[in-house]
């Protein structure tokens, strides 16, 4: 299905074979294979399905998050949520609630006071970095099941594209057809020095005091660089181009990352122009990062190379990436497996500059304490959080 231009477009009905469709002009895409109940109290577009066929995980209790300034934002034309998805999980019989962020603490907030003992399932209308806001926020005092499900509405959406939803229409039918168990969704801690804080659009933010948890990536260097200067409200605008124009931007001076990582006593030395800890295939849908990559392995991979003197260097090895992860045989590529009990440390040298110190922790950025030298640990944690277990739809 060619993509819609806007979610507006779109129309739900219900087919001659009583099965619940999105349409798009003469395109659709079926969302709900189930029988239609004829007891439909509800009026012909939203026709009510046999409950008993909608899976397990929807017969939780529902939240659907819609973190608003993800990707582009919401207008009246791309609201997803009110458009599509509500609908549709009316027509289910899907009891959920709607939670629309209003700030930049909306998602932690909310991670924070769900109640004690619940199997909750969590639809994201977002990218990678609400998921990992939400994360990051449930508390430690309480303790239960969630189960996430990504649909990817953010600039990047590494997750959602690690689970094969490569458009938000195709990720609802996944939510409403996966036969598969919801399997668990390993997560990685990283561990900052004392003093470091997050970065919001190039702000002071709030301090971090815990290691981080992430689901999808780790970065420094190039790549941290670009994620960081392409989050203005200007750049935003322009959608995943936000990143090309970041990247640009920063090939305009010198990509020098000064410090070594050690991997299990294994040294890799730097200085380093790009370096990136993931457990997912692809940044976007055609940046293919890590050709191995399982998001349902709880491995991480380090990919880095080193600092050039010359000026292509960097732009000829991102196009490897898009030609479907050839960099991988690129010999001035490191790639470094790092599996379950690994631990990864990486000491910066010279990284008092705010360039030199900063990180990507799934879309959030991170910048460590004004000093030369710092230390950074990262490990894999497994599918669970404070007295949670975190689990995901695929
Ligand atoms: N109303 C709001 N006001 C301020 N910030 C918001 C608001 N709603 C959401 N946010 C923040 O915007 C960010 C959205 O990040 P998200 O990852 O979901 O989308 P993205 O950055 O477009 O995609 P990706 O990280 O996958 O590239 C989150 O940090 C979230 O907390």
């Amino acid at each position: 299905m060619v993509l819609p231009p806007t979610v507006s477009d779109l129309l739900i009905v219900k087919d001659t074979h009583q099965k619940l469709q999105v349409r798009h002009g003469y395109d659709y895409i079926e969302l709900v294979s189930h029988e239609i109940s004829e007891q439909s109290a509800l009026n012909d577009t939203t026709p009510a399905v046999a409950r008993a066929s909608i899976p397990d995980y929807l017969k939780d209790k529902v939240y659907v998050v819609d973190s608003v300034k993800s990707g582009k934002g919401r207008d009246s034309k791309t609201d997803l949520y009110n458009i599509v998805l509500e609908p549709i999980l009316t027509a289910l019989a899907v009891d959920h609630q709607y939670v629309a962020t209003t700030s930049a603490d909306s998602i932690r907030q909310f991670a924070s006071t769900l109640p004690e003992g619940q199997n909750a399932t969590v639809v994201f209308i977002s990218g990678d970095t609400s998921i990992s806001e939400f994360v990051n926020g449930l508390s430690g005092v309480s303790s239960g099941n969630i189960t996430i499900f990504p649909i990817p509405s953010g600039t990047g959406n590494s997750l959602a594209l690690s689970l094969g939803f490569v458009d938000e229409l195709r990720a609802i039918q996944r939510l409403l057809q996966a036969v598969e168990k919801p399997a668990p969704l390993n997560l990685y801690d990283v561990q900052f020095p004392e003093g470091s804080y997050f970065l919001i659009q190039d702000a002071i933010g709030p301090q971090i005091t815990q290691p981080l948890k992430f689901t999808v990536v780790v970065s420094w260097g190039f790549h941290a660089a670009l994620v960081a200067d392409s989050d203005t409200p200007e750049l935003r605008k322009n959608g995943i181009e936000r990143f090309k124009l970041a990247a640009f931007a920063n090939l305009q001076r010198e990509q020098k990352y000064e410090g070594l990582v050690s991997v299990n006593g294994h040294r890799i030395e730097g200085p380093f122009a790009y370096w990136v800890l993931t457990s997912s295939k692809k940044f976007e849908p055609t940046f293919e990062i890590l050709p191995e990559g399982n998001i349902f392995d709880d491995n991480l991979y380090l990919i880095s190379f080193k600092t050039e003197e010359s000026s292509s260097y960097i732009m000829d090895i991102m196009k490897q990436v898009y030609d479907k992860g050839s960099h991988v045989h690129n010999p001035k590529v490191s790639y470094q497996k790092i599996s379950n009990g690994d631990r990864v440390l990486l000491h910066t040298l010279n990284s008092k500059n705010k360039q030199q110190r900063r990180f990507c922790v799934d879309g959030s950025i991170v910048a460590l304490p004004e000093t030369d030298e710092h230390e950074i640990a990262i490990r894999a944690t497994g599918n669970k959080h404070n007295g949670w277990s975190l689990y995901v739809v695929h």
